[in-house]
């Protein structure tokens, strides 16, 4: 039997998918449930949908040429019609926390430049304040050290990400450095002031960026929600 949680991510990114119209020029999210939106965006192009897509990562881009999804770049196109992305929390005015695979910055420069942001996650990923889930914060690697020091100063528990004892690079070079805040209460203002100290390339707050969530349930059921 499929795990609950994989019938939730597949429901959420298969019904963000169906929103796609021939024509579009998408933005291909990443993580363990963009890639349920992108396998049925692979299907939808098999069956003759005409669009191209932009990736925010490389796995991504990976993925999608195997699915022969049309890809394009920045350099072709400065418009996005859509972008379907996954989300690590979703609060209930939906802004949002992204970057626990580390893609943040490709994400959010895709979602800035696109028409409408479609988040897309499983039931567990909605709460009442965004906080619990650490912030992941992109980071240039001169000066990590007190860009840390400073991130702590604003009131985090900051760790700088690892993968098996190697520190994380992101697709763009970059370190991440995740913040367990607790509790965000101003979103807004917590990315302002994360913004004030070099160093910092992006963070993974959404703030009002997200127009549409699906939720996916563990019965295979969605739940649409706009902002
Ligand atoms: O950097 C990764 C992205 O922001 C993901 O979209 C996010 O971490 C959610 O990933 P998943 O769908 O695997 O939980």
């Amino acid at each position: 039997m499929q795990d609950p949680i994989v019938i939730a991510k597949k429901a959420a990114g298969e019904k963000a998918a169906e929103l796609i119209r021939p024509g579009m020029v998408v933005g291909l999210g990443t993580g363990s449930t963009a890639y349920w939106a992108i396998q049925k965006i692979g299907a939808m192009v098999k069956q003759g949908l005409e669009i191209r897509a932009i990736a925010t990562s490389e796995a991504s881009a990976r993925l999608a040429e195997e699915l022969h999804i049309p890809l394009t770049t920045f350099a072709e196109t400065q418009q996005l019609d859509m972008d379907i992305d996954g989300a690590d929390e979703i609060s209930e005015q939906l802004d949002v926390i992204k970057g626990g695979g580390g893609a943040l910055l490709r994400e959010k420069i895709v979602a800035f430049h696109s028409r409408q942001l479609i988040i897309i996650a499983d039931q567990h990923k909605y709460v009442p304040v965004l906080g619990g889930y650490p912030l992941p914060i992109e980071v240039i690697p001169f000066g990590w050290e007190v860009t840390y020091n400073r991130l702590q100063q604003l009131g985090c528990k900051p760790l700088l990400r690892k993968k098996q004892e190697e520190i994380f690079i992101t697709d763009n070079g970059n370190y991440i450095i995740d913040c367990a805040f607790g509790t965000i209460k101003d979103p807004a203002e917590t990315n302002a002031a994360l913004h004030h100290i070099p160093g910092v390339v992006e963070t993974g707050l959404f703030v009002q960026m997200a127009h549409t969530v699906v939720l996916g349930y563990e019965d295979g059921s969605t739940q649409v929600l706009q902002r």
